[in-house]
């Protein structure tokens, strides 16, 4: 087999309050995130929103301790799939590459390089596949290839999303079963899967799976448990002014309080450590608001981090990839070609999506161009005299 690389692809955070603002900034920067029919407006417009949204979000870290907990959890996972590959004789190396924060992906692949590897898998972990996440990992990794003849010549397979595993689903259902038997009446919770949402223009427009997948998730999860509680899915973290895939967390466990329910158990379904939309949004923010309308039993499942059966499924998922044949990065980006634009590039005359989207951003650069002027004192108000 020779030597084997496995490249474990994640989002990354913030380790320290300072880091917060570049990494928004390194978030914003992103097409897959933000999507502009101008390129030379992204890194103005990341700047702004990073800049607007960091001393908000700086106070959300605070609560969960100054940071993100994402590095450690990975390398921690990273390590023992590495210890498991081992004990089943594959003489792999397990790197990290996260897309927005430190080990970035391309510190991992000049590590790769280095290490001459024979074969790589590369395995994001995210059990879904979204645009936004695995999607834009894939394309840069993808940009990598194409300016680096060394890393265009590694023998690679890599794996879209794998949340259809029975490891996976098994892992998950105990999890969820041994939350279920904490609460006095196990059979009356109403178990409440919460995926990180995304805009709906990703699925309707850009034919994004990342819905299709999350409900197919859940309902192979609850089938997998078997038990007879009734569930519900819910989207949460939204972020910016256009509609978001629904229904969203809040209003979803409102409804159901207000339908006399009192026992929650919240499952986050799109990520596999626990990370700030956990600890902060659903632990703290999400239990207060689920409090005040009337649930009296609210629990939350753990993220699966370096559980045991989940380390061992994705040993297991590395092996399968290492016999099978080889997928390529081109055959897993999705869409392959995009058929439809995203709402905000397609042309529209009326109050719609776009319109909304378009207004934001002129007004956004607007006022940079406002802010630039206060402080340099030049610019085209000086000049007419209105500064
Ligand atoms: C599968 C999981 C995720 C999807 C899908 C996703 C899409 C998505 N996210 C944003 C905006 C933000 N995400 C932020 C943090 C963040 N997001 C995920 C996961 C998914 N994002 C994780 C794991 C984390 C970070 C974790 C950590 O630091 O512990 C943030 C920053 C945090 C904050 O300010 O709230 C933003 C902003 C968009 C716009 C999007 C889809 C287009
Ligand atoms: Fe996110």
């Amino acid at each position: 087999m020779g030597r084997v690389g496995v490249l474990l692809l994640n989002l990354g955070g913030p380790e320290r309050i300072e880091d917060v603002r570049p990494f928004l900034f390194n978030l914003f920067s992103d097409p897959e995130i933000i999507r502009l029919p101008f390129p030379w407006l992204q890194k103005p417009l990341a700047w702004f929103i990073s800049l607007s949204r960091s001393r908000r979000s700086e106070a959300n870290y605070q609560l969960i301790g100054g940071g993100s907990p994402l590095r450690r959890i990975t390398q921690e996972q990273a390590t023992a799939l590495q210890e498991t590959l081992h004990r089943c004789d594959i003489d792999a190396t397990v790197y990290i590459g996260m897309r927005y924060w430190h080990p970035f992906t391309e510190e991992a692949v000049a590590r790769i390089k280095r290490d001459r590897l024979d074969r790589l898998v590369i395995l994001p972990l995210y059990p879904q596949f979204s645009i936004s996440t695995s999607g834009s990992s894939f394309r840069l990794l993808e940009l990598l290839r194409q300016q680096d003849e060394g890393f265009r010549h590694l023998d690679y397979t890599v794996v879209p999303s794998w949340y259809r595993r029975p490891g996976y689903l098994k892992t998950m259902a105990e999890l969820i079963a041994q939350e279920l038997d904490r609460h006095p009446n196990p059979d009356q919770v109403h178990v409440f899967f919460s995926a990180h949402g995304v805009p709906v223009s990703y699925v309707e427009e850009a034919g994004d799976p990342y819905q299709r997948e999350i409900e197919d998730c859940t309902r192979r999860i609850m089938d997998t448990l078997q038990r007879p509680n009734p569930y519900t899915l819910a989207y949460q973290s939204r972020v910016g002014p256009v509609e978001w895939l629904k229904p969203y967390t809040e209003a979803a466990m409102e409804d159901l309080a207000a339908r006399g329910v009192r026992d929650l158990l919240v499952v986050p379904i799109s990520f596999v450590s626990e990370h700030i939309e956990t600890l902060q949004e659903l632990d703290i923010e999400f239990r207060e608001q689920a409090e005040e309308a009337g649930i009296e039993n609210f629990s939350r499942v753990p993220a699966l981090n370096t559980h045991p059966g989940f380390i061992q499924d994705l040993a297991e998922l590395v092996q399968e990839s290492l016999e099978s044949p080889s997928l390529t990065l081109e055959e897993v980006i999705h869409p392959p070609r995009r058929a439809k634009m995203y709402p905000q590039e397609r042309w529209e005359w009326g109050i719609t999506t776009m319109a909304e989207v378009w207004n934001g951003r002129l007004a956004m650069v607007g006022f940079i161009a406002l802010l630039v002027e206060m402080l340099s004192g030049h610019g085209p108000l000086h000049l007419a005299g209105l500064l």
